[in-house]
């Protein structure tokens, strides 16, 4: 047995209850294979033991009370994967679902991400099983402020930077910076996603969705395609759906559908992008809403019904696993020809199996949706300048770094004989990085 084969092994014999980090791990693995090959020396230097572990696994009560006086508890934590290339970044989550295998999986994935992105950023995420939907303003609030009045002594601008994923937005981030801030009297960059007024950076809110059409812009123009009138179906209804839609139909495609994790709507004219900001970002609503107030919009119960709409690039926007073996083959059959990944693993592994072997351009998230946290790096380089710069100067530098990432994942795919596999062309040259920083590093 090969030795990267060997220690996939391990990590699925150590990490059995965790069936997502060992998918993530398994997606990574096996296309590395060519690497280790070329350099032997890595393996004498056990650095796949050490990139599979993450350095420190934080985990803690978050105890809170809620409007009715009720003590309520919920379980947070923070994974601080690897730090070879810069402090531990990466976002937090709040949503019912989280659990370490799912914040193990995250932080992988982030380490690889933030290599790729060029900026100096090791890789974590945290979260917790709280549910902020249904929540008052002042639950969250005290929910936010527990769960800083432990994290604060784990993480620093130079240490540790979190930021938002699902389920934390500017609301969020208000409440935990105001919290670290009043524990640490310090005021400084240790999150981002942060409001504009207390050193927030312009085209932050953006950065995901809008880097993941400046990635897929090069992706498909390659192949002599473009985004104008292309149909493009976008799951999800948050941060990163939105700003993707509004890039792609800036670029002259026609958005046709949305989704929560309740259903989805179909536009057949072209999303209303003004009413969906409307009810996810002021309301904090359904999308089902959508389809009240639109004519000719329709609204459907369940989730994976979005994948069979036809169109010609969808783009899974939502969450992990939400996009099968099964909704694959439908959009291939459907003529889909390009799936770029704006949420974190939302493919499962048949899934991409499917969109590889019928020739679809596929773009894993952890190359395509590095635009947030790359301009994350940006709003820490203003921090420390202490000068935030225009909304263009950053949306300009983000364009770059997507168009530096997909030229990396097309020189490694080049150099390693696996053209168009941009999963493993990601892989191999967001590895490459880390994997120099931590021989240099020596066994630590
Ligand atoms: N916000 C960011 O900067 C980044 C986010 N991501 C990833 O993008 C994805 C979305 O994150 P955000 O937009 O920030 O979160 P968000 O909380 O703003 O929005 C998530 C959206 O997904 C919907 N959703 C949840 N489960 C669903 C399901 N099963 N089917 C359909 N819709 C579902 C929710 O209703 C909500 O509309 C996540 O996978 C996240 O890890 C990745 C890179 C950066
Ligand atoms: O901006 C950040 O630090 C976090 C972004 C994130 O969580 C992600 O890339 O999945």
């Amino acid at each position: 047995m090969s030795y990267v084969k060997n220690v996939l092994e391990q990590v699925k014999e150590k990490n059995q209850s965790q069936p997502e980090f060992i998918q993530a791990v398994s997606e990574v693995l096996p296309t590395l294979e060519p690497v280790f090959t070329k350099h032997p020396e890595y393996e004498k230097a056990a650095l796949l033991e050490r990139l599979v572990e993450p350095e420190r696994v934080v985990m803690f009560r978050v105890p809170w009370v809620d409007d009715k006086g009720n003590v309520q508890v919920n379980r947070g934590m923070r994974v601080q994967y690897n730090s070879a290339i810069g402090p531990y970044k990466g976002g937090l989550r709040l949503h019912p679902s989280v659990n370490l295998g799912i914040i193990k999986f995250l932080g992988f994935e982030q380490v690889f991400k933030n290599s790729l992105t060029g900026t100096p950023i090791g890789g974590g995420k945290g979260g917790s099983d709280f549910d902020p939907k249904g929540k008052s303003d002042n639950e969250v609030m005290r929910f936010c402020q527990a769960f800083m009045s432990e994290l604060y002594r784990h993480i620093g601008p130079d240490t540790d930077v979190p930021a938002g994923d699902i389920g934390v937005g500017a609301r969020e981030i208000g409440y935990l910076f105001g919290m670290y801030k009043k524990l640490t009297n310090q005021y400084c960059g240790i999150l981002t996603g942060k409001g504009l007024e207390y050193g927030g950076s312009l085209a932050r809110k953006e950065a995901t969705g809008y880097g993941l059409i400046y990635f897929m812009k090069e992706v498909i123009e390659a192949k002599g395609k473009s985004f104008k009138d292309a149909t493009v179906v976008i799951s999800g209804s948050g941060n990163v759906a939105i700003y993707a839609t509004e890039k792609a139909q800036e670029y002259g495609a026609k958005v046709v559908a949305l989704s929560d994790s309740n259903g989805y709507i179909y536009d057949p004219d072209g999303i209303k992008l003004d009413i969906v900001k409307d009810i996810k970002e002021v309301r904090r609503g359904r999308i089902k809403e959508y389809a009240d107030t639109v004519k000719g919009a329709e609204y459907h119960e369940g989730c994976s019904g979005i994948w069979t709409i036809k169109c010609d690039i969808a783009l899974p926007c939502a969450t992990q696993n939400e996009l099968n073996e099964e909704s694959a083959k439908v959009l291939v059959k459907n003529g889909v020809y390009a799936v770029g990944e704006g949420a974190n693993m939302p493919t499962t592994i048949e899934g991409t199996g499917v969109f590889q072997s019928s020739g679809v351009l596929f773009a894993p998230g952890k190359a395509a949706n590095a635009g947030g946290v790359a301009t994350s790096a940006l709003e820490m380089s203003q921090n420390s300048l202490r000068l935030p710069w225009t909304f263009e100067e950053v949306d300009q530098k983000l364009h770059q770094i997507m168009i530096n990432i997909y030229k990396q994942c097309e020189q490694a795919c080049k150099e390693y004989g696996c053209e168009d596999n941009f999963v493993a062309g990601a892989n191999i040259a967001g590895f490459t990085k880390v994997a120099s920083a931590m021989m240099a590093q020596g066994i630590v």
